[in-house]
């Protein structure tokens, strides 16, 4: 066998290697028992070389069984006694977010994290440590049109490869969209998949491509448990006005509604904020989650009471290449008078618009903030106004405000994006301390400020991690392969 092959077997199968005399039927299990023995899992295995025409090769069966089983066995024993693993996968249109953890009694520790990005044109895969040193970086050839699962495949073998004697146990997910159904992390199971399927169109740029990481992961690893951490989760018990669109009731109850998104997010910030200051964390804060997609969430209590996206993530901020809120009218105009069709205007609002449709140059805030071309200045001119008007909305929905946090991509590391949102909202009795703010401390305003503004890292693999952990800690998990035979059945 030539070059370097890639495989795995599936827990409870079995696996056929067929060929001819001398192929190398062999050679797998003797390469595993020399050079690259299990890192993780448990290998019990039984090996009968099927052979009814060479005495010769049967006898080569033997000889690897004799070699491989004991050592295998001692694989096995050890194994039982592994430290546990979580892996968590953030999948996106154009890149796969993962972190790997070590599950402990109660918490879990960050073992490492990475990116693979530029999924659809030239792939590239990073991998650091916790402390954000390299341990991995590489450029697939250009792949028109990689699948998720094609890219997760050497994501997981990278994986299996790194763990450092801890077993791979459970598969944590963001997944965008949850419905009226999901307000909490559940298993996934072919019922869930399924009812998450349908909630696609609510959320293009997001759920196939979550649920996409789920299918490949099913195909890749059965035997794992796959949970899904939502990010409407988080506002589901906001008041009633504040879930509810002015529609025709039916339509109301036939699910449009409110929802909000990037609440994994929130929800760490919220458990952060608590920590770093508890009494303002029960007090009116509002919260900026500043990313490619962005948002803001009221909260009081911790809890969230309103948020600017809605019942998709198309609604309040302008965002990367979202616009944000937009006159429905507009829509209708694309359609009957431009003669867009559903999928080009789809694709307008999805993917052309916001910071990139404005500038004409670029999604990324920092080639907009290093450019001299007016455009860029037009377009983020628009994203501070547009951020610093729907703060001063939730501020009237909270009966004033007592916290400011900035988090995620620009929120976490655009200075002058955050000092200007912070002049503009100087009627507030907000000052910010340019020092501090230069500096992405984590208190960036004045003991004079009436509010206080924060810097506070979000960290959305950390919050999946903890609710897959608690998950596996309080229910145990369902048949493995329910997902696969489910759809075997279908
Ligand atoms: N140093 C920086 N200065 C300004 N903007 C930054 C910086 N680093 C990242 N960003 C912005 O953050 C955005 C990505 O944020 P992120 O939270 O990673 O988004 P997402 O998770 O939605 O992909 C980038 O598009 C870029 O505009
Ligand atoms: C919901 C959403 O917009 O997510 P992201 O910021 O990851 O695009
Ligand atoms: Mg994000």
């Amino acid at each position: 066998m030539a070059g370097s092959i890639r495989w795995s077997v599936p827990r409870r199968s079995i696996l056929f290697i067929v060929g001819p005399f001398g192929s190398g039927k062999n050679d797998p299990l003797r390469d595993a028992a020399d050079d690259g023995p299990a890192s993780s899992g448990t290998l019990a295995l039984h090996l009968t070389c099927i052979n009814e025409s060479s005495s010769q090769s049967w006898q080569r069966g033997l000889i690897v069984e004799d070699r491989v089983v004991p050592h295998l066995k001692a694989t096995s024993a050890t194994t039982l006694d592994m430290p546990k693993a979580i892996l968590t996968l953030n999948a996106g249109s154009s890149s796969i977010k993962f972190a790997l953890y070590q599950l402990g009694g109660s918490t879990q520790r960050l073992l490492s994290h990475g990116v693979i990005e530029g999924i659809g044109g030239t792939p590239r895969f990073i991998a650091r440590a916790p402390d954000a040193t390299v341990l991995e970086s590489y450029t697939w050839h250009r792949q028109e049109g990689s699948s998720h699962e094609e890219l997760l495949q050497p994501l997981l073998a990278w994986i299996t490869a790194h763990l450092d004697g801890e077993s791979l146990t459970a598969v944590g997910h963001r997944i965008v969209h949850g419905g009226q159904s999901f307000h909490f992390p559940v298993y996934i199971d072919h019922a869930v998949l399924a009812a998450l399927e349908k909630l696609i169109p609510l959320a293009p740029l997001h759920q196939s491509h979550n649920l996409a990481a789920v299918k490949a992961m099913v195909h890749l690893r059965p035997d794992l448990p796959q949970v899904a951490c939502f990010d409407t989760a988080f506002h589901h018990e906001m008041p009633a006005v504040a879930r509810r669109l002015p529609l025709p009731r039916t339509y109301v109850e036939a699910g449009m509604r409110r929802y909000g998104f990037h609440g994994i997010s929130y929800e760490y910030l919220a458990s952060r904020l608590r920590l770093l200051a508890p009494t303002l964390a029960k007090g009116r804060v509002i919260m900026a989650h500043l990313g490619n997609g962005a948002s803001l969430c009221a909260m009081r209590h911790g809890r969230s009471v309103d948020t600017t996206m809605s019942f998709t993530a198309l609604d309040g901020l302008m965002m990367g290449t979202r616009p944000g809120s937009i006159d429905a009218g507009a829509v209708l105009y694309l359609q009957q008078t431009c003669g867009l069709d559903a999928a080009a205007v789809e694709r307008m609002l999805y993917q052309e618009s916001g910071l990139l449709g404005v500038s004409g140059i670029s999604n990324d805030m920092r080639a907009l903030l290093e450019s001299q071309d007016p455009r860029a200045r037009d377009a983020i001119d628009l994203f501070v106004y547009r951020i610093v008007k729907e703060i001063g909305a939730l501020t009237s929905v909270l009966g004033g405000l007592d916290a400011l946090v900035f988090s995620a991509g620009i929120g976490e590391h655009a200075a002058p994006i955050r000092s200007e949102i912070c002049d503009a909202l100087a009627w507030l009795g907000v000052e910010c301390d340019e020092v501090a703010n230069d500096h992405h401390e984590t208190l960036i305003s004045t003991s004079r400020s009436v509010v206080r503004v924060l810097v506070i890292g979000t960290d959305e693999e950390a919050m999946i991690a903890a609710h897959t952990a608690d998950l596996l800690r309080e229910q145990s998990s369902p048949r493995m392969n329910d997902c696969l035979e489910d759809r075997r059945a279908s």
